[in-house]
């Protein structure tokens, strides 16, 4: 829609201005540094970032209401650099002017309702909000759009050159990371870490077909990580995991959209995430608590972050109640079907800590919870969801678990409707489903295959097994009709078909 056909109250605002005041302030010692450097941690205290904003007061000189409208007025434009995540420019990255924004698509993924079968089993109205339909399957692309962006706003003034991103990844990361850079490929190359064996191979090829250096590194994610940590202290690398304070503001997108998608109203609301790095949770924490201080929406939605019991440090952490006596310690992780948040030490940790607490001081009451589920739960909901219409990945499957657990602890009530992460699309991880369905997944992943559950392909051959048609060898007419008869009489009896009159 032309800038002259929106309603004149919001005109001025439709194109966002790009304004400073941005500052990266470190979570340990409060210092504060300027945005024009790349920093992943405070150089005094070696604590993580946070991106603050000098300015956020002037969001709320705008009344609630009228964002709302300046939001779902701005679906309307053309622009690519609106369509995206910088739906929300005031709020992601206001810094970063429209020409430096990076758009491969990402954002505004469906937000699916489940089917009365599913929302029977599960006890309460539920949807899907499905971000593997990012571009590189995964909502790892929100926060890679603001990172990637935040580099090439850096490029085109002449501040860095000649970037060499890198990242350790269990696969989405990794996948996102390389798609951004090779867009912008000569300006960045990319580099990703990535645990050997332990990455589906449907997420190795990412990275590979991207054009990425691809490093295999004996161990699990964590020690990658601790790799990619040293590289970016000792060599002139752009550091691309949500250490990066620039991937907690794209991945806050992900609030903003439910938001404006639930018509801005967080009543009743319960958001369900998988905790492995903690990043995505921070930004999901952090998009609530900025929309609600610019008075976008009236009230926080509940939070409820699952961990899987081999992968547990989060929640760990607080099932002590005493805040004062909490203390975190890395776990040493298990084989997880939910691999990509198989972590055992989460960059984001003080994040969490640390916006948990503003969220729930905000609401008045606890908000956020932890909930633990089992290898077992997180692949049954996962190959159930699937079954009636979902395409989630196994990190899906854990918040559907979460879901059930939290409402079996009543944390969650039957009143509230919740709204699940699919992290990744299914067909990142179907090599779980396959282990499954073959009855093979390892011991120590400690589940079983349900035989109820399982779905294999049946190879249906003719009575003659020499009269098949082949790509070397076609049929002639008389035994093509043969075979074709044949196939269709096993099939129809498989299916129990009734002869059509
Ligand atoms: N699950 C992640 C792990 C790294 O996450 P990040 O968000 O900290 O970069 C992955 O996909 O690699």
């Amino acid at each position: 829609m032309k800038l002259d056909f929106f309603p004149e109250d919001i005109r001025p605002h439709i194109i966002p201005k790009t304004r400073e005041g941005l500052y990266y302030k470190c979570l340990g010692c409060s210092a504060e540094y300027s945005i024009e450097k790349l920093l992943y941690v405070c150089p005094e205290c070696n604590q993580v970032l946070l991106i603050q904003d000098r300015n956020a007061g002037s969001l709320q000189k705008i009344p609630g209401a009228v964002w709302q409208k300046i939001f779902d007025f701005r679906k309307m434009l053309k622009i690519p650099a609106l369509k995206g995540i910088y739906r929300y420019h005031e709020f992601i990255g206001p810094c970063i002017p429209l020409e430096s924004i990076v758009y491969l698509g990402e954002g505004h993924t469906p937000i699916v309702e489940a089917n009365e079968t599913l929302q029977k089993k599960v006890g309460l109205s539920f949807f899907y909000k499905n971000d593997g339909q990012n571009p590189s399957a995964s909502f790892k692309d929100r926060g890679m759009a603001s990172a990637v962006s935040s580099i090439k706003y850096l490029i085109d003034q002449n501040l860095v050159s000649d970037v060499i991103a890198i990242c350790a990844s269990t696969g989405d990361t990794s996948a996102a990371a390389s798609l951004y850079a090779s867009y912008l490929d000569p300006l960045i190359k990319s580099a990703v870490l990535l645990p050997h064996k332990k990455v589906t191979s449907q997420q190795l090829s990412q990275p590979l077909g991207s054009g990425a250096h691809v490093f295999e590194i004996p161990g699990v994610f964590d020690d990658c990580m601790k790799i990619v940590e040293h590289l970016s202290t000792q060599y002139s690398v752009v550091l691309l995991n949500s250490k990066n304070a620039w991937r907690i503001l794209g991945q806050e997108s992900y609030s903003y959209e439910i938001a404006q998608d639930f018509e801005w109203d967080m009543e009743n609301k319960v958001i369900v995430v998988p905790i492995g790095n903690a990043g995505n949770i921070s930004a999901v924490m952090n998009g609530f608590i900025k929309f609600y201080e610019a008075n976008i929406i009236d009230c926080l939605p509940k939070i409820v972050g699952v961990q899987s019991e081999h992968a547990d440090p989060v929640f760990q952490y607080y099932l002590e109640p005493d805040e004062t006596k909490r203390k975190f310690v890395p776990v040493d992780t298990k084989p997880s079907v939910a691999q990509a948040a198989m972590i055992g030490n989460p960059v984001s940790m003080p994040r969490v800590v640390n916006i948990a607490k503003k969220y729930n001081s905000l609401a008045g009451r606890q908000q956020v919870f932890f909930v633990q589920v089992t290898e077992q739960s997180i692949m049954d909901w996962q190959l159930l969801a699937n079954k009636n219409g979902h395409i989630t990945c196994t990190q899906g499957g854990e918040c559907l678990a979460g879901l059930v657990k939290a409402l079996d602890k009543k944390i969650v009530s039957k009143k509230e409707t919740a709204i699940l992460d699919a992290t990744a699309h299914a067909i990142k991880f179907s090599e779980f489903q396959d282990l499954y369905f073959n009855s093979k997944i390892p011991k120590d992943y400690h589940i079983d295959s349900n035989p109820d559950k399982i779905n294999l392909p049946s190879l249906i051959l003719p009575d003659n097994p020499n009269m098949v048609p082949s790509q070397k060898k076609r049929l002639g007419e008389k035994d093509f009709q043969n075979f074709v008869k044949d196939i269709s009489e096993k099939i129809a009896e498989r299916l129990s078909l009734k002869v059509s009159l």
